[in-house]
């Protein structure tokens, strides 16, 4: 049995060099990470801007200027001004080269076409210079960001239509068991709902992955066997459910040995998850993950979110993790470390009743995971706790 942290890192290890480039449309690229540098194709502002809504200013030595035309935002057409005189001006429109400051309407005091100013303006005041924001061709975004809205918004301002990415896993989802039925269906004795399939699908568009397939098999070996060749073949990454403990019935280790899957590890001493499996064919990562929902769930947080991570080209190791004050006393039972479900608000963590690998009520009010480790024997309120903060 391996430790957490060695399991982490032969996650971080195994899963770094799966990445491939992809050109997208900016429309597909949210969550994408940027496979190249950006450089900048125009200068931002392309144009000197103004920043109010006022009258932009060719300065002279008195506070009264004349009012002799008016440019609007997407106007193109550029005044000539002579000191002392003012145009009307718009946020966003182009201030003409002979005006050298813009002053908000809220400031002045017009008179006919007289215009009067209460201040002393400084050369340049409320206008944006053209390149302000970046200048063309200089780096406009690293290679390694994460396209977040706002980096989207940034690079659409750029007028960028598509860009290097690198490219999301294919995903192939894998459930397996004869008890198991769709939820809707006639739930008869010895049956339970199918869930996780749904659960991890959510989990992994919530993360921005949707090139998901999503296939189902029952306790059978043959079936197990093709198809997960099957899904190997076709697929980056390979999450398999159930099947992976020591029952009679469990072929997914079975299958995965006859398909000479490399085994990095299985069985981490942690609770839940202890029969995870974690394993590499060509450049498929594949995770079995323990069919008990909470555990697959955890093993989801704890190991495929980094993987995921290092095969879209991101840098930083998983979840992120604070310390917090519990609010809650816990008993560890056993030796083996813990992941608790709990809920953090501002520092603070209540280690939540129900931690059953079976029971995903508790996890459903969730939005942390307090890990203890396997020398603690019990939290006491007040206790500083390791809390892993989850995606949402
Ligand atoms: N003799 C031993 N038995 C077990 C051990 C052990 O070390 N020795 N480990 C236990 C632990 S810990 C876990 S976790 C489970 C893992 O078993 P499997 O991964 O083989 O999972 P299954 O047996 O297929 O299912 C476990 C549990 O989860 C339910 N399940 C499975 N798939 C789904 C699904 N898609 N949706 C909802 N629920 C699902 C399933 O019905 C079982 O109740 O092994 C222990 N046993
Ligand atoms: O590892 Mo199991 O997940 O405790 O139920």
């Amino acid at each position: 049995m391996i430790s957490i942290e060695d399991a982490l890192r032969a996650v971080i290890a195994k899963s770094k060099e799966v990445s491939k480039e992809v050109i997208l449309p900016i429309e597909k690229v949210y969550n994408s990470i940027l496979y190249r540098d950006i450089y900048a194709p125009i200068n931002m502002p392309p144009f000197r801007q103004s920043a109010m809504d006022g009258y932009a200013l060719n300065l002279h030595n008195d506070f009264s200027y004349e009012l002799i035309d008016e440019v609007k935002a997407g106007d193109s057409h550029q005044p000539i001004l002579k000191p002392g005189e003012a145009i009307r001006i718009f946020t966003g429109a182009a201030v003409p080269d002979s005006a050298n400051a813009v002053i908000m309407q809220e400031k002045v005091i017009i008179n006919n076409n007289k215009l009067a100013v209460n201040s002393q303006l400084s050369f340049e005041y409320n206008i944006r210079t053209v390149g302000e924001q970046v200048k063309k061709g200089e780096l406009a975004l690293k290679k390694g960001t994460k396209l977040t809205p706002a980096a989207i918004g940034y690079l659409s301002s750029l007028g960028i239509t598509k860009v290097s990415v690198y490219k999301k896993p294919t995903i192939a989802l894998i459930t397996t068991g004869n008890e198991l039925v769709e939820p809707g269906e006639d739930l008869d004795y010895g049956k339970i709902y199918e869930s996780n399939s749904k659960m991890l699908h959510s989990a992994l568009w919530n993360l921005g992955f949707e090139d998901i397939s999503i296939h189902k098999i029952k306790d059978n070996y043959e079936e197990t066997y093709s198809k997960l060749k099957n899904a190997i073949t076709e697929h980056d990454l390979v999450i398999i459910s159930g099947g992976i403990s020591v029952g009679d019935y469990d072929f997914v280790g079975k299958a995965l040995t006859e398909l000479k899957v490399e085994e990095v590890f299985y069985k981490v001493d942690q609770k839940p998850g202890k029969p995870l499996f974690f394993g590499k064919s060509d450049s498929t990562l594949l995770f079995a993950l323990p069919g008990n929902p909470a555990a697959a769930l955890t093993c989801f947080y704890v190991y495929i979110y980094l993987a995921l991570h290092r095969l879209t080209g991101l840098k930083n190791h998983g979840l992120p993790t604070i310390k917090a004050k519990s609010l809650s006393n816990f008993v560890k039972n056993g030796d083996r470390p813990q992941f608790l479900k709990a809920i953090y608000r501002n520092g603070e963590v209540t280690i939540l009743e129900g931690q059953s690998s079976a029971m995903l009520q508790t996890f459903a009010i969730s939005n942390a995971l307090v890990l203890m480790k396997g020398n603690m024997e019990q939290i006491q309120v007040n206790d500083l706790v390791e809390v892993i903060l989850l995606p949402f």
